[in-house]
């Protein structure tokens, strides 16, 4: 079946300058996000993984130009949104909305629900204005809540309630495309999972595609279809949802992996724990960059940058950026070895 290409993201960077000295030069910059590739298809739920820091949110903002990309591509239904001028930029919004951790903060607290719905509605002049209280009587429908509490003040409904308002504003324009930034993460896991099931109840209805950015990898094994695992502004591996959790090939995402808590105390993880810290964007590893927490460092990793690639053993589309993929998985890399030796010894 032919896919289409709904979100084409190419080589795209971010760097946040830093400013200092009596004169406010640009002394350095944050490489928050450093030659990001990636495609989203429609109808389909992609997320992106990674520690707190590693450009999530970041890659999310570029790709809507709320931050103005530094440099690479972002191409949204065959259009290059980087070079679109800002009236053209406003219309082609309406396709691509974000809903925030904290609906809250992203919803105006001396607007009622109504007023909300109808400043985004407004905006992008979507719906007439005589079928607007019908338009948001039915839109508090579908997000479970009643055509009534419209005129309600955030301030008036739970966080769980608030996310919904949150998803009724971005469903109210019609969107093609809803990046989800942390969406779940701040509610409880009995109301997460109600509003996941309603994003995938709406993906289905309304044909939506969906960026979901989270730390939580529980969340993401439910939601996703493919998934994109980050670290320190680059993408490390890629692919379908049980490749990654199956599968994983780069360190790091093993790591993160084994990480996850199991249910089942009889079931025992060799869990991988990370030495160091991630460090600092600014003054980023050279080579790969995870190599100065990755178990299975040698010379070679200090210095060559590794390319996202696929091994004989991967599925198609299963991509991970590591020079040493195929040794680790047969255990011939030399770390394995020296873990081995050290095994058979004791
Ligand atoms: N406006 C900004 N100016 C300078 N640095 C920034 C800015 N926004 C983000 N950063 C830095 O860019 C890096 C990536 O941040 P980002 O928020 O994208 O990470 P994240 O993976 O989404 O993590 P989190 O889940 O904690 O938000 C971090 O080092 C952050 O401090």
């Amino acid at each position: 079946m032919n896919r289409k290409e709904l979100l084409k993201v190419e080589n795209l960077k971010q760097y946040f300058p830093i400013k200092g000295g009596i004169f406010g030069r640009t002394i350095n910059h944050v490489k928050a996000v450093d030659d990001v590739t990636f495609t989203v298809y429609e109808g389909e739920t992609v997320s992106i993984v990674g520690e707190s820091g590693c450009g999530k949110s970041t890659t999310g903002r570029a790709i809507l130009r709320l931050d103005e990309p530094t440099d690479g591509k972002v191409e949204f239904n065959g259009e290059d949104i980087v070079s679109l001028s800002k009236s053209k930029l406003r219309r082609t919004r309406k396709d691509m909305q974000i809903i925030f951790q904290d609906p809250y903060a992203s919803l105006n607290p001396r607007q009622t629900v109504r007023q909300i719905l109808n400043e985004a509605m407004e905006i992008q002049n979507v719906v007439p204005r005589s079928e607007r209280n019908d338009r948001i009587a039915e839109l508090m429908e579908t997000v479970g809540l009643k055509p009534f509490q419209a005129d309600r003040f955030p301030h008036e409904f739970s966080g769980g309630q608030r996310q919904r308002i949150g998803i009724a504003r971005a469903l109210s324009v019609d969107p093609k495309l809803i990046i989800c930034d942390e969406a779940v993460s701040a509610l409880d896991v009995s109301i997460q999972a109600q509003v996941l099931n309603l994003l995938k109840k709406f993906q289905r209805e309304f044909n939506l595609t969906y960026l979901f950015i989270s730390h939580d990898l529980g969340v993401v094994r439910h939601i996703s279809d493919r998934i994109i695992v980050m670290y320190l502004g680059k993408i490390v591996e890629i692919g379908d949802k049980d490749s990654i959790f199956k599968n994983p090939q780069h360190p790091y995402t093993k790591a993160l992996l084994s990480a996850i808590p199991v249910p089942d105390p009889d079931i025992k993880k060799n869990r991988i724990i990370l030495k160091g810290d991630v460090p600092s964007p600014i003054d980023p590893p050279e080579g790969c960059r995870f190599h100065t927490r990755c178990p299975f460092v040698v010379d070679k990793c200090r210095s060559v940058s590794p390319e996202l690639e696929t091994r004989n053993h991967m599925k198609k589309g299963h991509q991970a950026a590591c020079h040493f993929i195929e040794e680790i998985h047969s255990g011939e890399h030399e770390a394995t070895r020296d873990l081995r030796n050290v095994r058979q010894e004791s």
